[in-house]
């Protein structure tokens, strides 16, 4: 497969970078940044030491010689990179968090003509939570108080995360409810007593930290903590390598990672 990586000088895109070069079964034939980025112009592998002969570029045309774009920027690029892709007929891997309603369309409408898969996490161990959390929310829908807590690096930019979102998500949909409806989504002040039924998400930003998340059930005597930590991105990279392969076999849609991991 021919992939074109987006955020290529980022924490993700440089992961992807390495993860491609050690596959076999792919190509590096691209490498995106944002216009403007110092790195424009490098070889892709140089942070590596390795000459790809790809070198970093902002030109969006370059999307045609791609099968597959694999895209962790920000929400503005990616919904850029995703019109290039619909254009030139590109598979599209989204791993990018922090989009509003409206851009969630834009990836839906995209997805009937190219296929795309959207997923806050990509890695197995984060899916795999997302199910355990499906069925801890069937067993304890009453008198559990759930609340999500959330941290990562001193760089990231969206709160509270898309994996933390996805989490208050399953909860919310194993109890029938919208996550809007229900989620506290900060406090401070006199807030008053807390209310039964509610879901409150809380944030930590420092340092390195890769990405720890935990949802915990707090009941009368007992609690119940189901808590996922990454120590590496590589993670993230392969999970995004399997995602690339199973849309080789897609030509239309939309899928998450339950799907890919299916
Ligand atoms: N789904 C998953 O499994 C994971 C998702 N993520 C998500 O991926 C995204 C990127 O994370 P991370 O790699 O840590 O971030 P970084 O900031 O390290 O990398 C983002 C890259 O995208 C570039 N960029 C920024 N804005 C634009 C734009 N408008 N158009 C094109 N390129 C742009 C940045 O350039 P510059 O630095 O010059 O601004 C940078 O090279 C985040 O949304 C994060 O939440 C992260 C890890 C796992
Ligand atoms: O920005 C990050 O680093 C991460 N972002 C994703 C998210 O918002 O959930 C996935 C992971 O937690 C790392």
């Amino acid at each position: 497969m021919r992939i074109a990586i987006a955020g290529a000088d980022g924490r993700m895109g440089r992961m992807l970078i390495e993860a491609v070069l050690q596959s076999p079964d792919m190509t590096l034939t691209v490498a995106l940044d944002r216009a403007g980025s110092p790195a424009l112009g490098q070889d892709a592998g140089s942070f590596l030491g390795q000459e790809t002969g790809v070198a970093i570029t902002d030109d969006l045309g370059a999307i045609a010689n791609a099968d597959c774009l694999i895209d962790f920027t920000r929400p503005e690029g990616t919904l850029a990179h995703l019109q290039a892709c619909v254009e030139h007929g590109t598979r599209c891997v989204i791993g990018t968090t922090g989009f509003t309603e409206e851009g969630r369309r834009a990836i839906q409408a995209a997805s009937q003509k190219i296929a795309v898969v959207f997923a806050p996490n990509m890695s197995v161990g984060v899916n795999a939570t997302l199910k355990l959390l499906d069925i801890a929310a069937r067993l304890l829908n009453s008198g559990y108080d759930v609340e999500v807590f959330e941290a990562h690096h001193r760089n990231k930019v969206d709160a509270p995360s898309g994996t933390a979102l996805a989490m208050g998500e399953a909860v919310a949909h194993a109890w029938g409810k919208n996550l809007d409806d229900i989620a506290d989504w900060a406090r401070h002040g006199e807030t008053g007593a807390r209310e039964t039924g509610r879901i409150g998400f809380s944030v930590m930003r420092g340092g390195d930290i890769v990405g720890d998340h935990t949802v915990f059930f707090c009941g009368t005597g007992e609690r119940i903590e189901i808590s996922h930590r990454s120590s590496s991105r590589t993670t993230y990279a392969q999970g995004s390598l399997r995602a690339a392969r199973y849309l080789a076999r897609k030509e239309f849609g939309l899928f998450d990672m339950q799907d890919v991991l299916a």
